[in-house]
């Protein structure tokens, strides 16, 4: 059977609430547990569905979502196949080779549980994080082994479908070598890069644009997850970190100890290779699934002046305008004495609300 109409969430932090929020938007009944109970009350008062009674969970879902760490993962999935929570379960861990082979160990049934990874992300986690569009226009692995049902393999499809992802079937090893590249790899590297902010004056810091805050964004991701995710992509991980590392050695070779004027023709050629290489690549990262998950809002920027009650005045300024703000995110770069607030609005609210703003002697940047 592939439609679902009651949905069991294991793990209710980042990556469960939102699957939960976005079954919520289908019309499912979403049951929720989670053994950190604040976790749990949260994910229930965002509407991502209701507690799990574990002493009587009644009939059994068409699906269970293991939204746990991978460590705990084979094992949380064996406990609720063993109480008959669903009839198809499938998880949400980043890595699927390690976690495929635990639950074999562990005797889990492989013909009900379908192993997922859903491409779509933050750097931050619990449910206080959670979208209901985290998954929109993602793409979402699934690493379905031998002994797997065709029903319940269309079940976990249909799961990402109803999230708004594209399916994507394939081995967990060639899963976890691709996620090593496009996932696990640019963590690592964004994490070193932002590691030398560490030894930056708070000068250098105020200097920070969108440039360096897009490269180091992720490295805000918690570290002890993601310790979790490369202990179980070692090898492929370590390749591509060695060929990241030559690159840079290369560079550095290029330019180290010279003047301007000393950085001669064939080192000019290394440097504009790598830049060109890196050029190339960044385009081969599919448009289709990054422009389908922009939402359908109008960013309205507007100049905030870095002093007490200044976002409060703004907010007031836009509900007097009648508009709803959608989401907010600041720009504020540490020693200056303005930050940008980038209101997200509904496209047709947002030329009336600039000029509404505007009159109001807001500085807003439509
Ligand atoms: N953070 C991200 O952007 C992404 C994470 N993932 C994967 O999704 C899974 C969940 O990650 P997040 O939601 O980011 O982490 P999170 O820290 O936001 O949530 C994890 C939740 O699992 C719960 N949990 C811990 N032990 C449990 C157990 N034994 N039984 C049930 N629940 C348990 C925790 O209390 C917590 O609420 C991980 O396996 C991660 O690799 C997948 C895609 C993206
Ligand atoms: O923050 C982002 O943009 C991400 O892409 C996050 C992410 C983290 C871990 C995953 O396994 C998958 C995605």
């Amino acid at each position: 059977m592939t439609g679902i109409e009651r949905a069991a969430v294991v793990g209710t932090g980042l990556i469960g609430t939102s699957i939960a929020l976005a079954l919520r938007e289908h019309g499912v009944e979403v049951f929720l547990t989670d053994p950190d109970t604040a976790s749990l009350r949260l994910a229930c008062d965002l509407g991502a569905g209701r507690p799990l009674d574990t002493e009587a969970p009644g009939r059994p879902a068409d699906i269970a979502i293991v939204a746990a760490p991978p460590a705990v993962v084979p094992a949380v999935v064996r406990d609720a196949q063993h109480r008959g929570l669903a009839h198809v379960y499938t998880d949400a861990a980043s890595v699927k080779d390690g976690v495929i082979a635990e639950a074999v160990r562990r005797g889990c049934d492989m013909s009900t549980f379908v192993p997922g990874h859903p491409m779509g992300g933050r750097e931050k986690h619990g449910p206080s994080a959670a979208r209901a569009d985290l998954f929109l226009g993602r793409s979402w692995a699934l690493c379905p082994t031998a002994k797997a049902d065709p029903g319940a393999v269309a079940t976990a499809t249909a799961l990402a479908r109803m999230c708004g992802a594209e399916p994507v079937t394939l081995s967990a090893a060639a899963h976890d070598r691709a996620v090593a590249l496009v996932s696990h790899a640019p963590h690592v590297t964004a994490a070193a890069v932002a590691a030398r902010l560490l030894g930056g004056d708070d000068t250098a810091l105020a200097l920070a644009g969108q440039g360096v805050r897009d490269v180091t964004r992720v490295a805000g991701g918690d570290p002890a997850l993601w310790v979790e995710i490369l202990r179980n992509n070692p090898g492929p991980v370590a390749e591509l970190l060695e060929e990241i590392a030559d690159d840079l050695q290369g560079t550095a070779d290029a330019m180290r100890g010279r003047a301007p004027d000393q950085v001669g023709a064939a080192a000019q050629e290394r440097v504009r290779d790598l830049l060109d290489r890196g050029r190339r690549g960044h385009d081969r990262i599919p448009g289709k699934h990054g422009a389908q998950r922009t939402p359908a809002y109008t960013v309205v920027p507007v100049v905030i002046p870095d002093e007490p009650g200044a976002l409060g005045r703004l907010f007031v300024a836009v509900g007097a305008a009648q508009v709803n703000i959608e989401d907010v995110r600041i720009d504020h770069s540490p020693g200056l004495p303005v930050g940008v607030a980038q209101l997200s609005v509904l496209p047709e609210a947002a030329a009336e609300l600039s000029r509404t703003l505007a009159e109001g002697g807001w500085s807003v940047h439509a």
